[in-house]
């Protein structure tokens, strides 16, 4: 989804006081009802498009506007935030026939928050800073409940002007951010983070199939593992539905996959072997060919489940 959004001068102290919030994940974007019930919440002037209108509805109905372009609404916005799901439709968005950079223009800002590839962003970069706009990327680490939370970590990179001035915004719908100097490399941070989430994912999938084959209790090692060492809040939250067999979907395992093998194309451009997000990436895609591409990431988990044939 593409989003952009309009913010008058005056609304600043409302930004800064949190009486408005917006995120911008899972095919949609949340604005919170508290936005818009807020006092002086009028005051916000969002426009939202998405590629399929009705994702844009609950947003439209909170009082959002809607256009029907990339174009349409950059044009009629001073910051654009643009989350889309691969390199492909993120440069699509941003550059190609009716995308935000033929709306964009001196005094203008794209912020993209997509995952994608240094190159891709390189790109969109390219197309914004052309139009006299400036651009910054900024990935996000967290999924979908810190989204809602405002907890997010944005990694963002680009013109430092831009990232001031949407500074603001960004400690609305997150709780850190970090400002990584030139284009790209926020791109590579986030794809390591990633690089590194996908591998823990799996390793820990393997310890719960393992446990079971030999008669332990995987809830059991979830909750061994909560009190070591090697604890994280990803294990804690998706050990035990993953233990029943359940994938809720907060980060979609197609996602997971494509951004490690996006990590695996950044290691290859400067000859560093990543053996280990090499071995996860071809157990994701097994995941993937067994239809799990929409489930949550821990679904990868049934990749190991699947028996060979004889
Ligand atoms: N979900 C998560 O927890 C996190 C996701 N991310 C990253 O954020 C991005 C979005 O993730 P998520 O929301 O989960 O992904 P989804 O797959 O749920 O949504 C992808 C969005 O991209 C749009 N889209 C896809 N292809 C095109 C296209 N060709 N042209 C126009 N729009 C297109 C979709 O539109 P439509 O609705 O029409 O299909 C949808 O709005 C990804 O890069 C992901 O890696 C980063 C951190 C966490
Ligand atoms: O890119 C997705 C990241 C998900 C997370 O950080 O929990």
């Amino acid at each position: 989804m593409a989003m952009c959004s309009t913010f008058c001068p005056r609304l600043s102290t409302h930004l800064n006081s949190k009486s408005f919030s917006l995120f911008p994940l899972k095919t949609r974007f949340f604005v919170s009802i508290k936005a818009f019930s807020a006092p002086k919440a009028e005051l916000c002037d969002v426009t939202v498009w998405n590629r399929t209108k009705s994702k844009c509805e609950p947003l439209i109905s909170l009082g959002a506007k809607y256009k029907s372009s990339p174009e349409e609404v950059a044009a009629s916005c001073d910051v654009t935030f643009a989350m889309l799901a691969d390199p492909e439709s993120a440069a699509d968005v941003a550059c190609g026939q009716n995308g935000a950079a033929k709306g964009m223009g001196p005094g203008k800002g794209y912020v993209d928050v997509s995952t994608v590839d240094v190159e891709t962003s390189k790109l969109i970069c390219e197309h914004i800073r052309a139009t006299g706009a400036h651009f910054l990327e900024a990935p996000v680490s967290g999924s979908k409940k810190p989204a809602e939370d405002g907890q997010l970590i944005f990694l963002t990179a680009g013109d430092s002007v831009l990232y001031e001035k949407a500074a603001p915004l960004l400690d609305i719908m997150g709780k850190s951010r970090f400002y990584l100097g030139e284009v790209g490399n926020g791109a590579a941070m986030k794809l390591v983070v990633n690089m590194v989430m996908g591998s823990m994912m799996a390793s820990f999938s393997e310890g719960i199939v393992l446990s079971e084959k030999v008669g332990l209790d995987p809830s059991v090692l979830v909750e061994v593992i909560s009190q070591g060492a090697i604890s994280a809040p990803m294990y804690a939250v998706k050990g035990p539905s993953m233990v029943k067999s359940s994938y809720p979907t907060a980060f979609p395992l197609k996602h997971q996959q494509k951004d490690l093998r996006l990590a695996l194309g950044l290691a290859e451009s400067v000859s560093q072997p990543i053996p280990i997000a090499a071995a996860t990436n071809e157990l994701y895609k097994v995941a993937k060919s067994h239809g799990l591409s929409d489930q949550d990431f821990s679904a990868v988990i049934e990749a190991l489940k699947v028996k060979l044939q004889q």
